[in-house]
């Protein structure tokens, strides 16, 4: 039986590709670091002609929020898994035949902490998204109040990281979910995270205003 994709469908068209296009682009800057600097006046140019073009196609910051969230399906602007977002680390996470979710992902140096090593942050993020998700698919839309992370291995830029996250229960409004960042059999980061259901009233009525209301 096919695997189920939790995360969008990647496109190589459209949209995707300018986001793909982009984090190549963001790649290349991080390797090659100030080696630009004797042609950073054109590259400058170059890019600023491009922001312009694609600028022409924006809507207002309030109308394309909206817009994003009517899509259907996983999020496709998501920070981690949104193929749309050019900050987005190419995340894809499976469902399980438990329930639970896989996935993986290799992260280049923009994403770098230590030498030669992932950020912390960026660990946490796809922490709290995979267990955002895996709530999500066992049918509860909740935001984080609480990650507890333990960070017990170093994960080297460009090894190939397995994501695992499971959603653990449901206490009332709160809903807990956990996972680990793996690199082969070596379990780098685990979190166990608390959320709050989005339909809880107060979380409703945190979220349910436009930024156009909120301004
Ligand atoms: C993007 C999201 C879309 C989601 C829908 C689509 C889903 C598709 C999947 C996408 C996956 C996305 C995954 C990313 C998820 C984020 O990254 S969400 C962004 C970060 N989180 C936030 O911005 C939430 C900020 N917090 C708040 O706005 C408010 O806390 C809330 C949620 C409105 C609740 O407010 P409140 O009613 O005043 O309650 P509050 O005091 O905050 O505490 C709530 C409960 O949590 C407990 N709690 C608070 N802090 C902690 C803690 N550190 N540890 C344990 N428990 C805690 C409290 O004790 C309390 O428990 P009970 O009293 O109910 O037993």
């Amino acid at each position: 039986m096919e695997a189920t994709l939790a995360t969008a469908q990647p496109r190589d068209t459209g949209i995707d590709a300018v986001a793909s296009a982009t984090r190549r682009l963001v790649d290349a800057i991080t390797r090659a670091g100030g080696a630009i600097d004797a042609d950073a006046d054109r590259i400058v140019a170059d890019l600023d002609v491009l922001t312009a073009r694609i600028d022409a196609h924006a809507p207002d910051l309030p109308e394309r929020i909206a817009t994003m969230w009517r899509q259907p399906g996983p999020g496709r602007f998501d920070p981690a898994g949104g193929t749309e977002n050019p900050l987005s680390p190419p995340v894809s996470l499976w469902v399980e035949p438990d329930g639970s979710l896989r996935g993986e992902v290799t992260l280049g140096l923009a994403f770098q902490g230590p030498p030669g090593h992932i950020h912390g942050g960026t660990s946490a993020m796809l922490m709290d998204h995979a267990l955002g998700i895996a709530n999500a698919r066992a049918g509860y839309a909740a935001v984080t109040v609480g990650l507890d992370i333990s960070f017990r291995a170093a994960i080297p830029i460009g090894s190939t990281i397995t994501i695992l996250a499971r959603h653990d229960g449901r206490d009332g409004r709160k809903v807990r979910s956990s996972g680990e960042l793996r690199v082969g059999d070596l379990t780098c980061v685990t979190a166990t995270g608390t959320f709050v259901l989005m339909d809880d009233p107060s979380t409703r009525e945190k979220f349910r205003r436009l930024p156009r209301e909120q301004a």
